[in-house]
């Protein structure tokens, strides 16, 4: 599993329940896994088919979200596809049916309609799992409830023994049951992990939503936009989506727009320019909602408060995904709050009405409050929280804290002689001195209360009235849409006190409203932007880093340019950060990044390591910087050490250029390197890969080396002839000129994993296939591969140094490997009675990784030393070699085990 983590999604280690999860996918269990909004779900369903080779289908709501999804995926060099009905290429559904792809994602419309035979078709070739993805839309309780959701039960009579697996980031224990039932999970296993996203700050500011305050937004957002990252404004109406978009444009920055009144393709185009990066700011309405999956937004503001504190937690969840330091403002406005009838009238049944009122006052004193942000939206969703976060703003404000007896006194006396049958405007326009029509029939304007609170505007008196409701001094009764504030036994207690003349103070905490109305508020930009924190001192990079990073955030932005991809599908933000702090010299340097997958390594490694010297040089900054190494990550994260580690990095890459790149044996034998490789050794290698569970385009791999249907029938033939298949020679001998090692190798290899029927069914049988330009030629030389040497002992030949060829690690050979007086590129295997037999220890990868897991740290020469036996040169390769496949990193100069 940690193979398939760090090899694909270069990740060294697996976030909080996801390994659990993964495990009870493998073990065929059903799992409801509720998780935070970019804690990582999507792994829980896409490492299994990376395990298993079989497909995964994952079921979900938008077409946006599986297109971003699938381009990332592809960057990884994971297969993977859509289906729905914005999917052009015919073929998909065809290649899908014959499990083809890693992971398969399709709409709820699309899974109900394909038909059983595509079903049964794709269970025969291999399903490890059906997920459904954002799985309260299943429910009508959740806030995004999807009719055709309700129906994928079905699927469970066509997939049988599949395990399903639900995914959602907000469901209470009501949808979570709906979940369960509507699907029919069976003895799911249920993991709810924290909603909690503490790289994620929470700020809320009051505004008035006029053309300054626009303004101050914008360059608030400008500043944002220079310090790198986007950036989401969420609007409430189209009206100031346009507005914001507009200003946003007239300053210079580039914004896109998107809007439920926007045509399907302008929709498109705009969530497409965002993805790549070609705009920094969105500005929209909450129809760009389920289907962001951009890792690096750094700043979602909300201008108007939001219909319900769960949208605001999953809207504000598309910020900072990738992990690092981000920000999330909601600005409201008074007028905001009186929206619920707008709201309710979306609800189509009483419960839902009541549903809908309830989060949407949650949502409202998210906006008020005066006490830790992130501590009331967490208790929200049923997380207990004992202690502040000091990183919102409530926290990390200065206190301004003020005896309040007096406002409070008064506020709380005008409640209750109104007779708390009404909201807070009426008792506050009393207070006020008004001669409103309501007061003077109820006669309130007699009231010896009346005209004594005109110091302060109305919308202070209300910021007030949310802090004593907040205080637990008043209470809020909900009718229908109509709320009712009347005076709690807490506030009656104060009442009394306060009404003697030794009454006790009150200190309350000011609201960030409150302040702003006294005159001394301070903008945003006065409170240093939006971003209040900065990178942490470790994060931070120095003048020339940034530099670097500036550099290498527009090589990837080229190469995505070319590959037409989103720079984030390429490589996170943070590898860039660690690129250009850590400076690595080599491509196993390189792969020890956290973000640093396979796939990178293999087509941008070289080019970024090109950049990254070039720029260490003419800056007079160190490659390979330890020293960074320490600050980017105290504890290196983990990956196991009882891995199948199977496959080198020599190995993995020639795989890949030929199955992924569809390069030929001899441009990969010549692909990057100063010597070249011989075109047996890419062979072999990826023969090894094959082996190693790796997927392979077998059709066309006999045609490249040579094997047809008939040849294999001769080898069959020949192998029945010498009695065994163990040794090469003697097949080779009973064999035609042409037959190569290569041939044999392939046709055992082939045999071995059970696939000669299918494999050998698709070639013809009427003689050999024509070779492509760049095949090999058959060779007739005697020391090939696997052949005997002159004293009739077994003599491989590997490549750099990689001590494990098909035919050792499979145990059909014995003995110790040794670099010993061989060339450097080239080793031996010596058996017991060998010619180059030697008591000096050889090294072997698996050799040195003993010797290294043994202690806190080895350095060079101590394995130098150890490894007496081999080549100086041999063991450092070896060492890069086990860098590069993520096995161990070098810290302070001492090799240790990853
Ligand atoms: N083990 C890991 N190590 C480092 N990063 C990870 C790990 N797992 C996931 N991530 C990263 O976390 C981010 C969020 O992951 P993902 O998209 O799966 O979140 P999610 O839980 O599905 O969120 P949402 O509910 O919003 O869709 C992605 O950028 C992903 O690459």
């Amino acid at each position: 599993m940690e193979a398939a983590l760090k090899t694909y999604f270069g990740f060294s280690g697996f976030r909080s329940c996801q390994r659990e999860i993964v495990q009870k996918v493998l073990d065929g269990r059903d799992c409801l896994v509720v998780m935070a909004t970019g804690s990582g779900k999507s792994i829980c369903y896409q490492i299994p088919p990376l395990v298993t080779k079989k497909t995964a289908v994952v079921v979900s709501p938008l077409l946006s979200l599986m297109q971003d999804q699938v381009m990332s995926l592809k960057q990884r060099g994971v297969k993977s596809e859509y289906l729905g009905s914005t999917q052009t290429d015919v073929s998909v559904s065809g290649e899908a049916e014959k499990g083809l792809f890693d992971v398969l994602y399709m709409t709820p419309e699309k899974a109900m309609s394909l038909p059983p035979r595509f079903w049964s078709n794709l269970q025969a070739a291999g399903i490890c799992l059906l997920a459904v993805d954002e799985a309260h839309c299943i429910s009508e309780w959740g806030h995004d409830f999807r009719t055709e959701y309700k129906q994928l039960h079905m699927l469970r009579d066509l997939l049988v023994g599949v395990p399903f697996v639900a995914l959602t980031a907000t469901a209470t224990q009501r949808v979570r049951g709906d979940i369960t039932t509507s699907l029919t999970l069976r003895n799911p296993h249920i993991v709810v992990g924290s909603f909690d996203r503490p790289n994620l700050f929470y700020g809320v500011k009051s505004c008035n939503r006029s053309m300054s305050f626009i303004d101050e937004l914008v360059q608030d957002v400008s500043k944002n936009c220079t310090a790198g990252g986007s950036t989401i404004i969420y609007c409430t109406t189209i009206r100031e989506t346009e507005q914001v978009h507009e200003a946003l444009v007239a300053a210079g920055i580039k914004s896109g727009i998107y809007h439920g009144r926007m045509g399907n393709i302008a929709r498109e185009e705009s969530h497409r320019s965002f993805v790549r990066d070609e705009v920094l700011v969105m500005v929209a309405t909450i129809a760009f909602g389920m289907g962001i999956d951009k890792p690096d937004v750094r700043c979602v503001i909300h201008y108007g408060c939001p219909k319900s504190l769960e949208s605001y937690y999953q809207e504000s969840g598309r910020c900072g995904r990738d992990g690092l330091p981000s920000v999330c403002w909601l600005y409201y406005q008074r007028s905001d709050f009186t929206k619920a009838d707008f709201y309710c009238a979306e609800a189509k049944s009483q419960t839902q009405r009541k549903a809908i009122m309830e989060s949407f006052m949650a949502a409202q004193k998210y906006c008020l409050l005066t006490t830790c942000h992130r501590k009331f939206l967490l208790q929200y969703f049923g997380e207990e929280r004992t202690t502040d976060c000091g990183n919102c703003d409530n926290c990390t404000r200065t206190k301004n804290e003020r005896d309040l007896s007096k406002e409070s006194f008064l506020l709380l006396s005008c409640i209750k002689s109104c007779g708390g049958r009404w909201g807070l405007n009426l008792p506050i326009d009393v207070l006020r001195g008004s001669r409103g029509k309501k007061i003077v029939e109820n006669n309130f304007d007699k009231l010896p209360l009346h005209g004594r609170g005109k110091d302060y505007p109305p919308n202070w008196w209300k910021a007030l009235g949310s802090v004593l409701l907040e205080h637990d001094h008043l209470k809020e009764t909900v009718r229908d849409t109509y709320r009712f504030i009347s005076v709690s036994p807490n506030g009656c207690k104060f009442l009394a006190t306060a009404d003697k003349v030794d009454g006790a103070p009150l200190f309350l905490q000011l609201s960030e409203e409150m302040i702003e109305l006294e005159g001394h508020g301070s903008s945003q930009c006065k409170e240093g932007g939006l971003n209040p924190s900065g990178p942490s001192e470790s994060e931070r990079l120095s003048e020339d880093e940034l530099k670097i990073y500036q550099v290498l955030l527009n090589v990837r932005m080229q190469l995505a340019q070319d590959i037409g991809t989103a720079p984030y599908a390429i490589c996170g933000d943070q590898t860039l950060r660690n690129f250009a702090k850590l400076r690595p010299s080599t491509v196993a340097r390189l792969a020890n990044i956290d973000g640093v997958n396979q796939h990178f390594i293999s087509r941008y490694g070289g080019i970024f390591i090109q950049n990254i010297t070039k720029l260490a040089k003419e800056l007079n900054l160190p490659l390979d910087d330890s020293s960074a190494v320490e600050s980017i990550s105290a504890a290196p994260k983990p990956i196991q050490n009882n891995l199948p580690r199977n496959l080198g990095d020599a190995k993995f890459c020639s795989w890949e250029l030929w199955q992924k790149m569809k390069f030929s044996f001899q441009k990969i034998a010549y692909f990057r390197r100063a010597v070249p490789i011989k075109e047996k050794t890419v062979i072999s290698y990826i023969l090894d890969a094959a082996q190693d569970g790796c997927e392979m385009d077998w059709s066309r791999f006999c045609q490249e080396v040579g094997l047809t249907h008939e040849i294999a029938s001769k080898i069959r033939l020949a192998i029945t002839k010498v009695g065994s298949h163990e040794r090469l020679k003697p097949i080779k001998e009973e064999l035609p000129e042409n037959v190569t090692y290569e041939v044999i190798k392939t046709f055992l290899v082939i045999e071995g994993l059970g696939l000669s029927e299918q494999v050998f069914g698709t070639v013809p049988t009427d003689g050999i296939l024509s070779k492509t330009e760049e095949s090999p030629k058959p060779t007739s030389n005697g020391s090939e591969v696997g052949e005997n040497d002159n004293q009739g002992h077994r003599v491989l030949e590997l490549d750099a140094c990689d001590s494990r060829s098909p035919l050792t690690k499979r145990g059909q050979t014995d003995g110790s490997l040794i670099c010993g007086d061989e060339p450097a590129s080239k080793l031996q295997k010596i058996d017991g009675q060998g010619v180059k037999s030697t008591a000096a220890v050889g090294a072997t990868e698996d050799a040195i990784l003993e010797l290294v897991a043994g202690g806190d740290g080895v350095s060079l020469e101590d394995v130098v030393k150890h490894f007496d036996g081999s080549k100086r040169e041999c063991v450092v390769e070896m060492l890069d070699s086990l860098e590069g496949n993520f096995s161990v990193y070098k810290k302070n100069g001492c090799y240790l085990i990853l």
